[in-house]
């Protein structure tokens, strides 16, 4: 299907605009008055710009408050064909009346949308009506649509627009009994539940689909159903997407619509972690200290590069000594066929790094996430490819000296404003499912969390960003997996308590209030949570650079991450780093 998108949905001025969209690759645009008004350009310019970028102007919109008012208005009408004649627009989009002056009669909407259609007409102009949520009398889309079906004009039709239908939670397969041909438009929009006045949730949260919680998916089926062959057109009001680059707010959006479409190419998600990559300074004295006491031991050096492997159980961390300070720099996943995974990322527009570019002489497979992360993809199956690299100057990967047995998660920090672009990269890219999202305390700021999960047995990831507020802790750790964290907590206690991070003791008179505990807990420093499927026990350390580390045993069935300990962690990295 044709790919659209609202120049309302992209920052700029139009021109900008409309060469962000061209760039990302979409076919047409809904003209939005508000940037029309503000450009410089007269609209033939307007619409020879679009032509040559080769961006067709699908729609112009809007036209407020016109249907059930007491006198008819066409003058103004008559203008804006004027105008869309000139702009070379053929659908014009009228939303239903929020004016207290409109009045509660279908039967005046309809004649006078018909007389405005009819005068459309001659001009070789469609007209396309909308209910919006908050519409004062018509805020349904099936009553839009009873008020066109009266109306009975060839140029009539309805604009359906998901964030309206589902916002009201409205019953999308409704849409099935319109004709498809008097579907005369289709916008599509996403938006996170939230419990607030529509309008508002409507001009400052919506979100590209797949980046929410709607089934705009499901809606779209609906339509498809319908007949609809028009073009699917993003429009979307976002606070933060008003303030980014275009051109990349452009190709979230082409994503979206891509990966919405289902015509991304097809490939098996990741099944695990291979590994995780450190940054790492020329001499990483106080990353090797930090794993030797966590049980690691360096079980290799690459054959030309400054990067050293250290091993432990199932759990692999590359030391890349680039010479910057320590953090988190790539993942590698484990993935059933390394080649569709790329092919995947490739038709979702994700950045696919250069082979030669790898820091590991194996061809490796790999893209870039939206905050830079590199993510290698590697064969699910012995031995690694990028193991081979590797001479062997350490112990084999044996049995988990340290305790530590696999990697269970990477929490990954996200620049603020790309929070929804990377929920849609891990989602869509290499498929994860996003869980519910979480806020916590800090003491200077929020914390907005989102875990990202594969199927059973795959990665599992953090997505955290500092909501408010300067100076943060650092928010990217890798997560260790093990069996029996009280052997760890009681062996780091002895041999390295400066290592780990101290928990105070009103956390533990809270925990103990809520559930009955192993007193060790206190002792060690151990955090602790359940739910209905099992226990969680945690331990964090001291951050080196930008990176932490946390260990981590799950009992029985546990699928968290012990966020309700979240705000404990980030009060005593602040008061340790200051
Ligand atoms: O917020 C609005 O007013 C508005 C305008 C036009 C639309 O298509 C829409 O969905 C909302
Ligand atoms: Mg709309």
């Amino acid at each position: 299907m044709r790919k659209s998108i609202a120049t309302v949905s992209v920052s700029g001025t139009l021109t900008e605009k409309l060469e962000a969209v061209a760039a990302a690759g979409f076919d047409g645009v809904e003209i939005f008055e508000n940037d029309l008004l503000t450009c410089p350009l007269p609209p033939e310019e307007i619409r020879s710009r679009a032509a040559d970028l080769g961006l067709t102007i699908e729609m112009y919109q809007p036209f407020r408050d016109f249907e059930a008012m007491p006198e008819l208005d066409l003058r103004r009408a008559e203008r804006k064909f004027q105008l869309m004649e000139r702009l070379g627009a053929g659908l014009l989009l009228v939303c239903s009346n929020v004016s207290p002056r409109a009045v509660d009669d279908d039967d005046l909407a309809a004649e006078q949308l018909r007389l405005l259609a009819e005068r459309a007409a001659g001009h070789g102009i469609r007209i396309a009506y909308e209910a919006l949520a908050w519409g004062r009398y018509v805020n349904e889309y099936l009553h839009s649509w009873r008020i066109v079906r009266m109306a009975d004009h060839p140029n009539l039709g309805v604009c359906l627009d998901s964030f309206h239908i589902l916002s009201r939670g409205s019953d999308p397969i409704g849409i099935e009994a319109i004709p498809g041909e008097k579907i005369f438009f289709l916008q599509l929009a996403d938006a996170p539940l939230l419990a607030m006045d529509v309008l508002q949730w409507s001009r400052h949260y919506r979100c590209f689909p797949g980046q929410g919680s709607f089934d705009v998916a499901g809606l779209l089926t609906h339509v498809r159903n319908a007949g609809y062959t028009g073009p699917l057109s993003l429009e979307v009001f976002n606070d933060h997407f008003r303030q980014a680059d275009a051109h990349r707010t452009a190709v979230d959006a082409m994503r979206s619509l891509v990966a919405l479409e289902g015509s991304a190419h097809p490939a098996e998600p990741p099944t695990g972690f291979a590994f995780a990559e450190l940054a790492a300074p020329r001499d990483p004295a106080g990353l090797r200290d930090l794993l030797t006491a966590l049980g690691f031991a360096r079980s290799g050096a690459h054959g030309s590069k400054p990067v050293e492997l250290w091993e432990q159980g199932r759990a692999r961390l590359l030391l890349n000594r680039t010479g910057e300070e320590a953090a988190l720099a790539a993942i590698g996943l484990e993935s059933p066929e390394p080649a569709d995974a790329v092919k995947r990322a490739e038709s979702l527009l994700a950045p696919v790094l250069p082979r030669e570019r790898a820091p590991r002489e194996a061809p490796l497979d790999a893209i870039a996430a939206p905050d830079a992360t590199q993510i290698f993809l590697c064969r699910t199956a012995q031995p690694y490819g990028w193991r081979e690299d590797f001479t062997q100057d350490g112990p084999a990967a044996g049995p988990a000296a340290g305790g530590i047995t696999h990697l269970d998660h990477v929490a990954l920090a996200q620049p603020w404003h790309y929070f929804d672009e990377a929920e849609l990269f891990y989602r869509s890219v290499l498929g994860l499912t996003p869980q519910e999202s979480l806020e916590f305390p800090d003491p200077y700021g929020l914390l907005r969390s989102k875990a990202m999960t594969g199927p059973a047995g795959g990665p599992r990831m953090v997505l955290n960003v500092a909501q408010v507020g300067a100076g943060q802790a650092p928010s990217q750790h890798v997560a260790l997996a093990c069996d029996d964290i009280l052997a760890i907590a009681r062996r780091l206690r002895a041999e390295r308590p400066d290592l780990l991070l101290p928990i105070p003791g009103n956390y533990y008179d809270d925990l103990e209030a809520r559930h009955e505990v192993d007193p060790a807990l206190r002792e060690l420093g151990v955090l602790y949570d359940r739910d209905e499927d099992g226990e969680f026990l945690h331990l964090y350390t001291i951050t080196v650079g930008r990176v932490f580390f946390e260990v981590v045993q799950r009992v029985g069935g546990y699928h968290g991450y012990g966020a309700v300990n979240a705000p404990v962690r980030l009060a005593v990295q602040h008061a340790h780093a200051h």
